[in-house]
């Protein structure tokens, strides 16, 4: 997986393509320069002429801060630029700037603000690496009580690039304008939502210095997938197009069902929901297209895993409505590794992961074949513990949304789908996709299930579990993004259609 322009580069790696840049011959100088300017093109774009404070830190950052007071001034604007920090310690390349500004330097107070209309945060960007000291902290509190709109330089002081953490208080930006690429912190809460509108702005470092970057992480999009997404084939039939088996449980049959129709409707030839015979006139009666098959009475365990024997029945899911009471949490767990065994694609969501918090090992030995796991935070802390409960494991500090997800993908054997408003998709292998478009109202009960159905769907059509996890949850966002506000979980399997033609004819041009 390539893709440069979804790559998203740590912090760390935006440094080195920072100096990968100088070494192949654009100067420090005029990378700050190229960021002061792109910034003050922004703000233009979106502000009139008003009266500006810069607040410039003693990194880089605040070499940008020079920079934009610069241009800002030169082009008629009323600037103020403060700065708190050691004159001597400044990089070769702020100090040149910093020169170059003929204004007055203020020091740090909160009467600064008085007739301000517009602040720019250039105190900390990429090299913030603890919480802020006193003096920043005081202009970060002004700049809250204010309500002043912020324009943030790179990210919004003390937000953690990588993470997208706050380490400590954060004055929310309306406008974050960045360099080069996003970072992972653009895009992890809270981080996301402290930075307002994202801009990312070329500054002239070339696009080979990608090259020598390991880059594991990117921002989902269907550029990452669309090669690899299963359309029908023109000399197909059904059972080209997979058949998934989804497991019923016996009190919320909904769950399943919903999943059963997300997957018929994102393209499996066939489906077919199982549930105990108790309560299968349920399905059969609710069901038109997909099937519906009954599990005997009290052999409930062997009738599935003979269901199974069928190699056709090429995706499983198992978890929504799966049940964790009593003797269903039994045979929801014997579901769960008689799928591993056939070593075909598994999806793994809700209960059937739940249903492994007493043991999760066993869950993770079982795992020798394409596996997806889809947990919500709750069901993330109950199957993986251990990343949960330590800090550091393998020397890995794992208390951001990435690096838990890769650990446990790591640690599982199966691609971790982590849930929420920032999505993480990550591989055993390291490879993590962060999802950006799903907005707030696809939060409602049941829109997991669905997205469950759609992964059993790409997955019984042949598609990559990574890919047919980016894939799914990305179309899951934008059918939520086009149904809008009053959405209900019924709602996404019916209008995945049109949101599936336009994705076609947006990235997928060649016919099959
Ligand atoms: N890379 C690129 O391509 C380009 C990058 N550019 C710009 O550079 C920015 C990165 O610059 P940067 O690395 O100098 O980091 P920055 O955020 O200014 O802070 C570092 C300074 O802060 C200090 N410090 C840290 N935490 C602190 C705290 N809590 N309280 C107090 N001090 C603290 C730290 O000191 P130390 O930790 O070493 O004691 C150090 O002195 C990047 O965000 C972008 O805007 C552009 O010019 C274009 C090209
Ligand atoms: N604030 C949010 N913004 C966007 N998407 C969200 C938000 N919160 C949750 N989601 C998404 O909604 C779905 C909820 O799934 P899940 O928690 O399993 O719910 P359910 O069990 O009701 O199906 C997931 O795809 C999740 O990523
Ligand atoms: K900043």
């Amino acid at each position: 997986m390539r893709q440069d322009s979804q790559m998203l580069l740590t912090p760390t790696e935006m440094a080195l393509a920072d100096s990968a840049a100088v070494k192949k011959g654009v100067p420090a100088v005029s990378l700050m320069a190229a960021a002061g300017f792109a910034v003050v093109e922004a703000i233009r774009r979106r502000w009139s002429k008003r009266t500006v404070l810069v607040l410039c830190g003693p990194g880089n950052n605040g070499g940008d801060g020079f920079v934009i007071a610069r241009l800002l001034h030169t082009a008629g604007w009323p600037v103020c630029l403060a700065f708190h920090g050691d004159e001597t310690s400044l990089s070769k390349e702020a100090m040149h700037h910093f020169k170059a500004w003929q204004g007055r330097v203020e020091t740090f107070s909160d009467a600064l603000f008085d007739g301000v209309e517009l602040v720019v945060d250039a105190m900390f960007g990429a090299g913030l690496s603890r919480p802020l000291d006193a003096r920043y902290r005081d202009m970060v509190n002004a700049m809250i009580a204010r309500k002043l709109p912020i324009c943030a330089v790179d990210v919004p002081s003390g937000v953690d690039g990588s993470t997208g953490k706050a380490l400590g208080e954060v004055a929310p930006a309306a406008l974050t304008v960045t360099f080069f690429r996003k970072k992972p912190g653009h895009l992890l809460f809270p981080g996301r939502a402290l930075c307002g509108e994202l801009v990312v702005a070329d500054i002239g470092i070339p696009e080979q210095v990608l090259v020598d970057i390991n880059v594991q992480t990117w921002e989902n999009s269907p550029e990452l997938w669309c090669q690899d997404y299963p359309w029908p084939r023109l000399e197909g039939h059904k059972f080209h197009r997979g058949h998934a088996v989804v497991y019923g449980g016996e009190s919320t049959t909904g769950a399943s069902r919903l999943t059963a129709r997300s997957a018929l409707r994102i393209g499996a030839g066939l489906v077919t929901v199982t549930a105990p015979s108790r309560v299968w006139p349920i399905y059969a009666a609710s069901l038109i297209s997909v099937m519906a098959t009954s599990l005997d009475e009290g052999r409930e365990q062997e009738a599935f895993a003979e269901l199974l024997i069928d190699a056709r029945h090429n995706a499983i899911c198992i978890g929504p409505g799966a049940g964790l009471q009593g003797e269903e949490k039994v045979r929801t767990r014997h579901a769960v590794l008689s799928a591993l065994a056939t070593k075909r694609a598994v999806v793994l969501d809700a209960d059937a992961l739940s249903a492994f918090s007493d043991d999760p090992h066993t869950l993770f030995d079982a795992i020798n074949g394409p596996c997806v796991m889809t947990p919500h935070e709750g069901e993330f802390v109950r199957v993986f513990p251990e990343i949960n409960n330590s800090p550091e494991i393998n020397n890995v500090h794992a208390t951001d949304k990435v690096t838990r997800a890769r650990l446990a993908a790591k640690l599982s054997g199966a691609v971790v789908l982590l849930k929420g408003a920032d999505t993480v998709i990550a591989s055993p292998d390291g490879q993590a996709i962060i999802n950006s478009n799903a907005p707030a109202h696809l939060a409602t009960g049941g829109s997991g299930d669905v997205l469950a159905g759609f992964i059993v769907g790409l997955l019984a059509q042949g598609m990559a579990p990574f890919d047919a996890a980016a894939a799914a949850v990305w179309l899951h966002g934008e059918v939520a993004n086009v149904f809008g506000i009053g959405l209900i979980a019924e709602d996404l399997p019916e209008c995945l259609p049109g949101v599936l033609s336009d994705f076609k004819q947006h990235y997928c041009s060649t016919e099959n």
